[in-house]
């Protein structure tokens, strides 16, 4: 039997315990949960590599990548990931997952580290989580387990309470055997650190269905109080731009450097939970409404998708919708891959190229050479690169998401009267003036670049028609 692969230095660290078991930080805190981190890996037979069963182009995550994003999960809620494990297994049991000597072996490392909770980075069934409990007599939790928790803990809305908490006893419909800690204690996310609580079925398989029903109602009010909102928003017809992405890719850092806000933007998986809506204006002056929202990660529990349909009505209505990457992540053209199945079974995004637009983030992070053919190949391929956190690039973001709202600039020459002359505002805060000429009569002749809507517009108010050609008066 193989040994698990070690983790290095950011997670093998081995610190103090204090005499209840509690981890006790450097400096002297202590109380923090100490998790282990497995990344089971099944080993399928017959596979070439990169392709998949039907012989299609699979983006496989290297197993280094999912551990890396299984200790950002950890993190997420604190925990302190006290060893990450990459576990191949070659022939999954039914009652375990692992084999025996395997299970030895993660019992020898809870117990010397002093873990109080092992994180499974893969889906468990009821009974496996059970019996590994069992085993190892600690907390076991798999990675939807681990993403309700988060998702529990950052929900700030009462919208995203409930959400959470539907999406969580929906989870534990199935998983009866352990789920009473949280109905216990009645919140979103929540309920590993409780006692097992493995008594009572029956009742609780009752209540559970009679809390999801009432939840579905509570959540159902708060929708349409939402949808109230939004249809007042709707009388003040801007468009829509909303931030998409995976967890981390730095939608916030965007939203806040386009908006001037100030959202929390950090370096923490599901930053963000709650939307998050702000008006913008546009170069040319025209005003969107910006949108971020929860971040996408991969193996998204779908439940947890369905539940936020509501909080992703934004993306789903929104006119044009910005893809943020990190382009300096080795994982980036995977993550793409499952943002873009997640839009899709929101239905959005296929065949609709005018209305999605990537933006390559974190720039700053690349060597000069790789920026620079990141640059050339955005050029060709419709994509914008920037760095939120600079602000280079985001001029040109801006300019593209005029064009996609506005569609086509048009540069007009004009000349108004001297009766006409109040409409000379209107040009200044809606057009780019190139350039103006005060003629002895009085009237000014004046050249500005305009979107097709303001030039429009413009004709209105000179009283030309909505006629695009026509030109110049008197
Ligand atoms: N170097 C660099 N870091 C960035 C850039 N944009 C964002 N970051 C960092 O990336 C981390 C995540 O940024 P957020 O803006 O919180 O990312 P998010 O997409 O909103 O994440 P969630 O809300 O968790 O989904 C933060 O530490 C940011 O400072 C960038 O252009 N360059
Ligand atoms: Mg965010």
């Amino acid at each position: 039997m193989r040994t698990p692969q070690t983790a290095p230095d950011r997670t093998t660290k081995i610190e103090t315990v204090d005499s209840s078991g509690n981890f006790i930080d450097a400096d002297g805190k202590s109380g923090v949960t100490r998790a282990v981190v497995l990344v089971p890996t099944l080993r399928t037979r017959n596979a070439a590599p990169g392709s998949g069963p039907d012989g299609t182009n699979v983006v496989k995550r290297p197993d280094a990548n999912r551990r890396e994003e299984a200790i950002g999960l950890a993190g997420a809620i604190d925990l302190k990931v006290a060893e990450a494990l990459i576990v191949p297994i070659s022939d999954p049991r039914p009652s375990t997952l692992f084999g025996k000597g395997k299970m030895l072996e993660i019992k020898a490392l809870i117990d010397q580290t002093g873990s109080q909770l092992v994180i499974v980075d893969h889906p468990l069934t009821p009974v496996q989580q059970r019996n590994l409990e069992t085993e190892w007599k600690v907390k076991v939790i798999d990675r939807t387990g681990l993403i309700l928790e988060i998702f529990g803990r950052r929900a700030s809305t009462k919208e995203g309470v409930l959400q959470v908490e539907l999406a969580h006893l929906n989870y534990q419909r199935g998983r009866l055997v352990r789920s009473w800690t949280h109905l216990e204690r009645q919140r979103g996310g929540g309920g590993f650190m409780g006692g097992p609580g493995e008594t009572q079925i029956e009742a609780d398989r009752r209540l559970l269905q009679e809390r999801i029903i009432k939840l579905e109602r509570e959540l159902d009010q708060v929708r349409r109080t939402r949808q109230l909102h939004r249809a007042k928003r709707k009388k003040v017809p801007h468009p829509i731009v909303a931030l998409v992405g995976y967890t981390n890719a730095g939608k916030s850092t965007l939203f806040n450097r386009l908006t001037g806000a100030e959202v929390l933007a950090e370096d923490m998986l599901f930053a963000t939970l709650d939307p998050t809506l702000r008006r913008m204006k546009l170069p040319h002056g025209a005003t969107v409404i910006l949108s971020d929202t929860v971040g996408f990660i991969s193996n998204l529990p779908t439940h947890l998708v369905a539940a936020f349909r509501a909080t992703l009505e934004e993306v789903v209505e929104a006119d044009l919708i910005l893809h943020v990457r990190d382009m300096s992540d080795p994982d980036r053209a995977s993550q793409a891959d499952d943002v873009e199945a997640i839009l899709k079974s929101l239905g959005v995004g296929e065949n609709q190229p005018k209305r999605m637009l990537e933006v390559w983030n974190k720039v700053d992070l690349l060597e000069a050479d790789a920026a620079e053919a990141l640059k050339a190949r955005a050029q060709s391929g419709a994509a914008i690169v920037v760095s939120a956190l600079n602000g280079e690039g985001v001029d040109a973001l801006l300019s593209e998401i005029e064009a996609r709202i506005s569609g086509e600039l048009t540069m007009r020459t004009v000349r108004l009267s001297a009766s006409q002359l109040p409409v000379m505002s209107w040009i200044y805060q809606h057009g780019r003036v190139k350039d103006r000429q005060d003629h002895e009569d009085g009237s000014v002749e004046i050249t500005a670049e305009f979107t097709i809507s303001d030039s429009n517009d413009l004709d209105r108010q000179l009283g030309l028609g909505p006629k695009p050609e026509a030109e110049g008066w008197e």
